[in-house]
């Protein structure tokens, strides 16, 4: 069982520094956060830890993600933050000197495995079909991102493959928000599902800390609401 809860994770945040360690036993819901202004992510990463969701994804699709990384990891102790949207070998090494913690991708190669595995980070490459996760599989990994999750083919397709692969743990996120979530954490392999909802664009631009906060309690708790997260 998922014993690292946000209030475990408010007093200490020992976060597994190797690969072998599990980036979805973190928490049951990982923010996915765009960050346009560098200036807003220690006061948004605080009160996503205030709501007790320690472990946060800034994706790199704006140019100061890497600065946001770095401010979170010295400025924000109690979050784990991680790097999203990672795509490229280069861009593992600049996200490990930022200070991200673990690293996920929207997608894979055997460059990118190679990269991220060699970071020491945990980490989650992307997947979307059962090919993927069976040669995921045959790479030695067992933790994946499933993305787009509501695209892909949600739930359904997730339960589908937890019978013929059940060695498959995943983070299926895209077009999830609190209403399905808990149907995707009570799958048997989900661990946590990722999201932007508790990040609304324009909460970000008035500075409403907040309401952030408490979108992202209302989050914490959706394990209580079903899910089955380890
Ligand atoms: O940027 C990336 O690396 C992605 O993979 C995409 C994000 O995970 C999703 O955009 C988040 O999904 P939403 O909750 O639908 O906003």
């Amino acid at each position: 069982m998922l014993t690292l809860m946000g209030t475990m994770w408010g007093m200490t945040s020992p976060l597994p520094s190797s690969s072998a360690a599990s980036v979805l036993d973190l928490a049951p819901v990982v923010p996915v956060v765009v960050l346009t202004d560098v200036a807003d992510a220690v006061p948004l990463a605080r009160a996503l830890v205030a709501g007790g969701l320690p472990a946060v994804e800034v994706t790199l699709r704006t140019p100061g993600a890497p600065d946001a990384i770095r401010a979170i990891a010295a400025e924000v102790p109690d979050a784990v933050v991680g790097a999203g949207t990672v795509i490229t070998p280069e861009q593992v090494s600049g996200c490990v000197a930022a200070g991200a913690r673990f690293l996920v991708s929207p997608g894979w190669t055997d460059a990118l495995l190679a990269a991220m595995r060699a970071s020491g980070l945990p980490f989650l490459p992307g997947v979307s079909t059962t090919s993927e996760v069976v040669a995921l599989l045959e790479r030695g990994v067992r933790e994946m991102k499933f993305f787009p999750a509501q695209a892909a083919g949600g739930t359904a397709y997730l339960r589908s493959l937890a019978g013929p692969l059940p060695q498959a743990r995943f983070c299926p996120t895209g077009g999830i928000g609190p209403e399905i979530a808990p149907e995707y954490l009570a799958l048997p392999n989900v661990g946590c599902v990722g999201g932007s909802w508790m990040v609304p664009a324009d909460a970000v631009a008035a500075g409403d800390w907040d309401r952030i906060e408490r979108l992202a309690r209302a989050a914490a708790g959706l394990r209580d609401a079903g899910g089955t997260c380890r």
